[in-house]
């Protein structure tokens, strides 16, 4: 098992979603991103979607230039790598690129890469993302039986959808689903995979998310995390889902 601390990539998605609704350019997702990371984050997640419906294709330069003067950070690009990704990871070589299987007008991701169906088209961008510096996570359903296929395919990570974990938080289902996910945790690791997790994950799930599922290298929070910095302010917020990630590692 990885002892070491997982680290938070804020996704700013929802902080643009909000700018975008007038043109006076507030909230701003850089100056977002800068508190966000000086208040201790490890990383920005965007997820620039083709209808530019919340990030939008210059807010993914402004935040790569910010990231690299945040010695240290990461930024992670995510994305459907048919559509418009690789264009960003071409031109900008984040640390981690996320490949998503969303529809261009998908209204949140809401599954994961089907394998074997998705492995010969995958193959290519994952080599090409690779050949370029760029690490590669694969957005994944917890299906312990896909993890050999998804290194085979040639991805370093991938990141565990979570929606079911976050709808059975606080139910009979828990425990039950809580396992699934501590399954696919492991077969990632035995088939060579590092290990993210996101998606409605929120002060309330993520201590027990991580407690129960060893190795979690990264989670990428945005929905939950900017709603509790308009309470808490983004420094805040940082502070507190630090706080959670702290408490799964006493
Ligand atoms: C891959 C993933 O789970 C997130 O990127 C999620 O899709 C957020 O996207 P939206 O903010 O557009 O819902
Ligand atoms: N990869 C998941 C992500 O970046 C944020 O998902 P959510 O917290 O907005 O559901």
């Amino acid at each position: 098992m990885n002892p070491t601390k997982t680290a938070l990539s804020v996704n700013l998605n929802k902080v643009a979603l909000v700018r975008n609704t007038r043109h006076l350019g507030i909230p701003s997702v850089v100056r977002a991103a800068q508190l966000c990371l000086e208040a201790g984050a490890q990383g920005v997640t965007v997820h620039p979607r083709p209808d530019a419906r919340h990030i939008r294709g210059d807010d993914v330069p402004a935040l790569s230039e910010l990231v690299a003067h945040h010695g240290g950070a990461e930024y992670n690009i995510e994305g459907n790598p048919f559509h418009n990704l690789m264009d960003f990871v071409r031109r900008l070589r984040p640390h981690q690129c996320t490949f998503v299987p969303d529809s261009e007008d998908q209204f949140t991701s809401d599954h994961g890469w089907d394998f074997p169906k998705d492995a010969g088209r995958l193959r290519p961008v994952i080599e090409e993302a690779r050949s370029l510096g760029v690490r590669v996570s694969l957005f994944m359903d917890p299906r312990p039986e896909l993890m050999a296929a998804v290194r085979a395919v040639g991805a370093d990570r991938i990141e565990l959808y979570t929606e079911s974990y976050a709808r059975a938080w606080g139910t009979v289902r828990q425990a039950e689903v809580l396992a699934q996910f501590a399954e696919a945790a492991r077969a990632a690791r035995a088939a060579g995979l590092g290990i993210n997790a996101g998606h409605d994950l929120n002060r309330d799930n993520l201590t027990d998310f991580l407690r129960a599922v060893p190795g979690v290298q990264e989670v990428s929070i945005g929905h939950a995390f900017i709603a509790d910095a308009l309470e808490l302010g983004y420094t805040g917020a940082v502070r507190e889902y630090l706080a959670c990630i702290a408490r799964a590692f006493p």
